[in-house]
């Protein structure tokens, strides 16, 4: 049988995996905000932070009187991310911990995590965007043949390939019932991540330099729109892929709404001028059509193992 006291081990919590977004804009600190134009730059980072110390009452009592909430720890990171800054994760990281082991006595130590996410610039006209991006080392290149009643079907598309505006993207003039809460914009982000799939008519003479191509025309689409809709600016972005391609017959499109909710830093003193985002996973919106030539034959039988289009 068992003997001996049960007591507390090691122990450490906190918030996991809270997505950060900051923009930084040329005008922010000056009056400026959201909409102002200039070179935009992003940071994005999924970070988690958990406190080591003294919370042995918690655990054996229930007593909370030590334990700074998951939910401060949080807060904590976008607060920081506005007045402070991201820089380098590291820096950013070694700030949190000093801020939580300086500010509470019984906080000994602790555990912060960030994993950064990259983004480049979408080219456009050969120049650098100013304020759309596309995440860097995440998308792959599709490809489907069907031969079917000795005809050959040809799908080729990309999949997970992010893209993001900090600017240029608005939603409004939408229906209102008693159900709906969401705040007209003329200002947002705007964030998807592209599946597309186009379907040949004719053979391209370079497949891969079609492909470069409609990705290139699908991003400097996204880029150069200024949206109304993602809705808008997916139905572009198809739209200039047929007109700079005669040999694809159509393309559809399955787009997530990657929302980013600015953060409500007033609480903590600090205004928020579009400067830090949580990005959102789930819900999401999800946009999903196809562009395609007007009169054209439908080709049930191309789609019909594809999955995740409409
Ligand atoms: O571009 C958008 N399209 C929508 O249909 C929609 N719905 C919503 O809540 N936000 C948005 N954004």
């Amino acid at each position: 049988m068992a003997t001996g006291d049960i007591v507390l081990g090691e122990n450490q919590y906190g918030k996991a995996q809270c997505r950060l977004v900051r923009v930084t804009r040329p005008s922010t600190g000056s009056g400026g905000g959201p909409g102002s134009g200039g070179e935009h730059w992003i940071e994005d980072l999924t970070v988690t932070s958990q406190l080591r110390g003294d919370f042995e009452a918690c655990h054996t009592e229930g007593d909370n009187s030590q334990v700074v909430a998951t939910d401060t720890q949080k807060n904590t990171m976008y607060a920081h991310a506005k007045e402070h800054g991201i820089g380098s994760p590291e820096e950013f990281l070694i700030r949190l911990g000093r801020h939580f082991v300086d500010g509470f006595d019984w906080v000994t130590g602790g555990r912060w995590e960030a994993e950064q996410h990259g983004w480049q610039r979408i080219v456009v006209d050969g120049q650098p965007h100013d304020h759309s991006f596309v995440r860097t080392g995440q998308e792959t290149r599709t490809a489907v043949v069907q031969v079917v009643d000795g005809r050959t079907h040809i799908i080729s598309g990309l999949t997970d390939c992010t893209v993001l505006k900090s600017t240029g993207s608005e939603f409004h003039g939408f229906p209102r019932d008693r159900y709906t809460t969401l705040q007209e914009t003329d200002d947002r982000i705007l964030a998807t991540s592209v599946t597309a799939r186009w379907r040949y008519a004719q053979l391209p003479t370079d497949f891969t330099a079609t492909y470069e191509s409609v990705r290139a025309t699908m991003l400097s689409t996204f880029a150069s729109l200024h949206s109304l809709a993602l809705q808008q600016t997916l139905f572009a972005m198809g739209k200039a892929v047929l007109e700079q391609h005669d040999e694809i017959a159509e393309i559809k499109f399955s787009m997530p709404n990657k929302h980013h909710f600015l953060v409500d830093l007033e609480p903590f003193g600090l205004d928020n001028p579009g400067e830090v985002f949580f990005a959102a996973d789930r819900p999401y919106g999800l946009i999903q059509a196809t562009v395609q030539r007007d009169g054209i034959a439908p080709e049930p039988a191309a789609w019909a193992s594809v999955a995740g289009f409409c």
